[in-house]
């Protein structure tokens, strides 16, 4: 039986969401789309999704009958409330990053599964299956000993006007915030934030590049660099420093040329090619929890933790320098 799947939200994502859902993998179809621009919404359907009903109001599409489970690929403050609701409805429901945009919305999430007694949200954290990622998990856990350091790095070649100071951490960093905390199996601390000269690339609201330092409990220390006007390319750093050796993320495959007395291989620029199979993976996981009735992967815990640790770092941002404690309560049992 092939899974029902409504789409909140045909912008960028929704759409290559779509597209995979419907022309790469097995097991769902996209039956339902939902968008304010209701244009996205109509190009979504006739590129990817012929026969879709387009939804004028996103909460008849998550309470609809004909629909078992709901992507929500809308921009992320409108995050939190589309998942309470399809959380309501008993549905399983695949959220983008952030999960909500600020630590309370996140929260009321988590509260909101917990009362519902099982797993009904993953969270749009795909680097945790990119099989580079996965590598590096492998390498950490039983070869490099126990890891005292990290060095990353998050470039973008652009970003345009509406992308300022803050987004680097509720858009950008929140990746690392996440695959970081799984990679080490830990928990943050403490974060603080520095701003090297800025770049003349970087407009008016927004310095650019940044670094994070995040402390975790086991006292490992991790600087993030954070460049999204690196022009160059989309480039993804993580190197782990370990008691026994260092271990470090594969450079995406790419043609090597030995060319013009130059040893050349191609950067790419598009964040949808960098982790193009970790996406197909996400949703592959996805798709066989929903038909299940309930979720797998990233949870609403660890957005919920994203979205705490994302607030410590603006408003290390804010203090400049200065060091901001993290504090997490309890983990609740369902989450292990
Ligand atoms: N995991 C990743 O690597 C990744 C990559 C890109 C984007 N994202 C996340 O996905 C989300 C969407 O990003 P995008 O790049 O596709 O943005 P986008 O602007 O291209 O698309 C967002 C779409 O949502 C629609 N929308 C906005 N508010 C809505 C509402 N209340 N109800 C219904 N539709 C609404 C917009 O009209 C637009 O079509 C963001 O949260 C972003 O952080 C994640
Ligand atoms: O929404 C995008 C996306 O999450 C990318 O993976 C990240 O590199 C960008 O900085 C962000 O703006």
């Amino acid at each position: 039986m092939s899974l029902n799947i409504g789409v909140i939200g045909t912008g960028a994502i929704g759409q290559d969401h779509t597209r995979r859902i419907n022309q790469v993998l097995a097991g769902a179809r996209v039956v339902a789309v939902n968008d304010v621009n209701r244009a996205n919404a109509e190009k979504c359907v006739a590129d990817y999704a012929p026969g879709a009903t387009i939804f004028d109001d996103p909460n008849a599409l998550i309470a609809d009958a004909g629909i078992d489970a709901v992507l929500v690929c809308s921009w992320g403050q409108t995050h939190e409330e589309y998942v309470l609701a399809t959380i309501a409805a008993g549905k399983p429901c695949f959220c983008e990053k952030p999960l909500a945009t600020t630590a309370e919305g996140a929260r009321r999430i988590v509260d909101a599964e917990v009362a519902a007694g099982k797993r009904l949200v993953q969270v749009g954290f795909m680097r945790r299956y990119d099989p580079g990622y996965r590598a590096l998990k492998r390498a950490v856990d039983s070869q490099t000993g126990a890891p005292l350091m990290v060095h990353a790095a998050h470039r973008n070649p652009r970003v345009g006007n509406a992308y300022v100071t803050p987004m680097a951490i509720h858009d950008t960093l929140i990746h690392e915030i996440d695959v970081l905390r799984w990679l080490l199996d830990d928990d943050y601390v403490s974060a603080q934030v520095l701003f090297p000269r800025k770049s003349p690339h970087a407009h008016e609201a927004l310095r650019d590049p940044q670094v994070v330092i995040l402390q975790t409990a086991k006292g490992v220390v991790i600087d993030v660099e954070i460049f999204v006007n690196s022009r160059y390319g989309y480039d993804i750093q993580c190197e782990v420093v370990g008691e026994e050796g260092i271990a470090r993320l594969p450079e995406p495959m790419g043609i090597q040329t030995r060319l013009n007395a130059t040893l050349g291989q191609p950067i790419l620029m598009d964040w949808k090619d960098r982790f193009i199979d970790s996406y197909d993976y996400e949703l592959t996981d996805f798709i066989r929890a929903a038909s299940a009735g309930t979720a797998a992967g990233p949870t609403a815990w660890d957005g919920y933790v994203a979205a705490v640790t994302s607030d410590a770092c603006v408003a290390a941002q804010e203090a400049e320098g200065t060091t901001i404690a993290i504090d997490l309560p309890a983990r609740p049992a369902m989450y292990g």
